[in-house]
């Protein structure tokens, strides 16, 4: 109720805790604190708070227009409502290493468990969409470095995303991805690789946990849990997925209301009151005021 009872540190070293069990981590992106707490009620391991999704919710395109501010703020309120741990997409960090030292600071003060970079030069792109481009591996390896020593916490997991796939081959992804880990990325976030032994060859080639990103319409086939966790994968992040889910059912409903002058017919597609209430945990709400109203001296 209100906040999470769960103070940052403990959320982190339990989240250290799952990914040492070796287990496959789900991480459903979530573009509103609401998502994620019915994320958490359906029992996923995480929370993923989306560069791509957060910038839709605002009315723009994934081309790094937002700032560090909106996302340390929307990134806190959902962190807040929940007791899961959460990582939040950083893009290009805002800009040279002292932006992502800055950046790494104020997520972590956030309460989050960690945050990923990448290494595309800015603006950046969604990472299954051609004509991007890099960095140079020493300018990321630097803004790693400035990530890795802004961390005051220890349990905080620094994760480097590398789209060298897209824009050289799979080789130099693993190259640059080998080079990350060397400057203290924790976890690798191959972006875009294309099929099943794609994802193997990363996986014999990286000795830190590896992310997955199991985006739909993109460049990657989209690999089941039970594949993903035979192939050695540690987290995986379904980033844009429930607001597609989300979107298409309200254009759906729209069009029903249009046309129909009633949005009767779409009543037994929707979240119920009940539902929304028992989600929100409004019954501890009302107890306060009946607490307070029966209260005698
Ligand atoms: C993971 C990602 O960076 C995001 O912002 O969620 C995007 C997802 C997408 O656009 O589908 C990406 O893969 O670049
Ligand atoms: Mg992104």
């Amino acid at each position: 109720m209100l906040t999470s009872k769960l103070p940052p540190p403990e959320r982190r070293s339990r989240f250290r805790q799952e990914l040492a069990s070796g287990k496959l981590l789900r991480f459903p992106g979530a573009f509103s604190p609401l998502v994620a707490m019915m994320i958490e009620q359906h029992r996923f391991e995480g929370v993923y708070i989306s560069g791509a999704a957060l910038s839709a919710d605002l009315g723009l395109p994934d081309i790094g227009l937002t700032t560090l501010s909106e996302v340390a703020s929307r990134s806190e309120a959902i962190t807040r409502m929940i007791n899961l741990p959460t990582i939040v997409d950083l893009d290009t960090g805002f800009g040279e290493p002292a932006n992502v030292a800055r950046a790494v600071t104020t997520i972590e003060r956030a309460g989050l468990c960690g945050c990923h970079i990448e290494d595309q030069l800015f603006p950046k792109r969604c990472g299954h969409l051609d004509g991007k481009q890099l960095v140079s591996t020493d300018e990321m390896v630097r803004k790693i470095k400035a990530a890795a020593d802004a961390k005051s916490d220890s349990n905080f997991l620094m994760i480097a995303r590398t789209d060298a796939r897209g824009v050289e081959n799979l080789d130099a992804a693993i190259e640059r991805a080998q080079r990350y880990v060397d400057a203290g990325a924790e976890m690798i976030f191959p972006e875009a690789l294309a099929d099943e032994s794609e994802f193997a060859k990363f996986r014999a080639a990286i000795d830190v946990p590896l992310l997955a990103n199991m985006t739909e319409f993109g460049k990657s086939q989209l690999l089941s849990t039970d594949q993903l966790s035979s192939l050695g994968y540690n987290v995986v992040i379904y980033p844009v997925t429930t607001l597609r889910l989300a979107m298409h059912a309200i254009e759906t409903g729209l069009q029903d209301l249009a046309s129909a002058g009633t949005q009767q017919g779409s009543v037994n597609s929707m979240q119920t009151r009940q539902e929304l209430y028992q989600l929100l945990n409004y019954e501890s709400y009302a107890e306060i005021d009946r607490k307070l109203f029966n209260f005698k001296l």
